[in-house]
């Protein structure tokens, strides 16, 4: 049986140094505050928020959650966000993905402060990850694919690492933050030709298809380390990954559980870049009031 890679343990340390650097905030006056949008409603952005709004609030972030009508128009959308830009108690503004057909995504992301950006949805932010950029804020979820990694000590530098998924939320931005940590990236979709046999060359294999259990056990190769980052609900309601847990828990070498894995970290990295954002936005208030500072 491979080694489980607990989500929760990595979640737990990181916490722990967070709460600390939140009450340091807290005796300067300064309590980081969270914006949570969802528009209409998704089992997996319910999933999310519920597990976030609890960590962040155990952290000691100040997180409200805006819930908008599923058929409100793009130009209501933003005008919300536009307020949330300006209201200097919300530090980080999450915005829900994916949002309803009507809202274009792609018009929106011009739209959020980058500054606030913590899931990295605006250029600004995707750009620093392309180019290698500190700065910036990665999305949440490959931050926790990350931060999993180093807890566990797996480098990544010149590994043969295979990402299923291309999204923006996953997939891509994973695949250039290991690119930065020097890994051999295949990034495999819906189109790729024959998917088990690049999959069977990873040493390192990362679902983000969001299709429930679809790696198999002849997808993977003996002791690879396997790592999903699926969120699907199955037939029974059941929470399950993109892996096949039971498949092929006996053929790779370390396997992130779902729940209990990537989605445990998840929302701690939020918590996380708030609060970067948070003392950012601060500094940056000091330096107003006081050039000199
Ligand atoms: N802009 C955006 N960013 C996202 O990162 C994003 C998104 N939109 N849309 C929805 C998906 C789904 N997703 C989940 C993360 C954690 C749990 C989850 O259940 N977390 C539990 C733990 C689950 C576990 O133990 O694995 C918790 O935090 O307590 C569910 C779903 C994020 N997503």
């Amino acid at each position: 049986m491979a080694t489980l890679l607990k989500g929760k343990e990595v979640a737990e340390a990181l916490k722990q140094k967070l709460t600390v650097e939140v009450e340091n905030l807290k005796q300067k006056g300064i309590t980081p505050g969270l914006s949570i949008v969802i528009v209409g409603d998704r089992a997996d952005s319910a999933a999310y928020i519920k597990g976030a709004v609890k960590r962040c609030t155990e952290i000691g972030i100040d997180c409200r959650v805006e819930e908008l009508p599923g058929d409100m128009s793009q130009k209501d959308f933003i005008d919300d966000l536009h307020r949330l830009n300006n209201d200097p108690a919300v530090n980080g503004i999450l915005i829900m993905r994916p949002l309803p057909s009507q809202i274009s995504e792609n018009a929106v992301k011009y739209e959020i402060s980058p500054e606030k950006d913590v899931d990295c949805m605006s250029p600004v932010n995707v750009s620093k990850i392309m180019s290698g950029e500190d700065g910036g804020f990665a999305p949440c979820t490959p931050s926790a694919v990350m931060e999993i990694l180093h807890h566990y000590g797996i480098e990544p530098e010149g590994k043969r690492v295979v990402v299923i998924g291309r999204s923006m939320v996953v997939g891509r931005p994973l695949s250039m933050m290991l690119l930065k940590e020097h890994a051999t990236i295949t990034v495999c979709h819906t189109k790729t030709r024959d998917l088990a046999e690049e999959t069977r060359r990873a040493e390192i294999l990362v679902a983000a298809a969001g299709k429930a259990r679809m790696v198999k056990k002849d997808m993977v190769s003996k002791d690879a380390i396997v790592i999903d980052v699926g969120i699907n609900f199955d037939e029974d309601g059941k929470m399950c990954g993109d892996v096949d847990f039971d498949e092929v828990n006996p053929v790779a070498g370390m396997i992130t559980p779902v729940p209990g894995g990537v989605g445990a970290v998840t929302s701690t990295i939020l918590a996380k870049h708030v609060i970067e954002a948070c003392k950012v936005s601060s500094l940056k208030t000091m330096k107003f009031m006081c050039p000199k500072y």
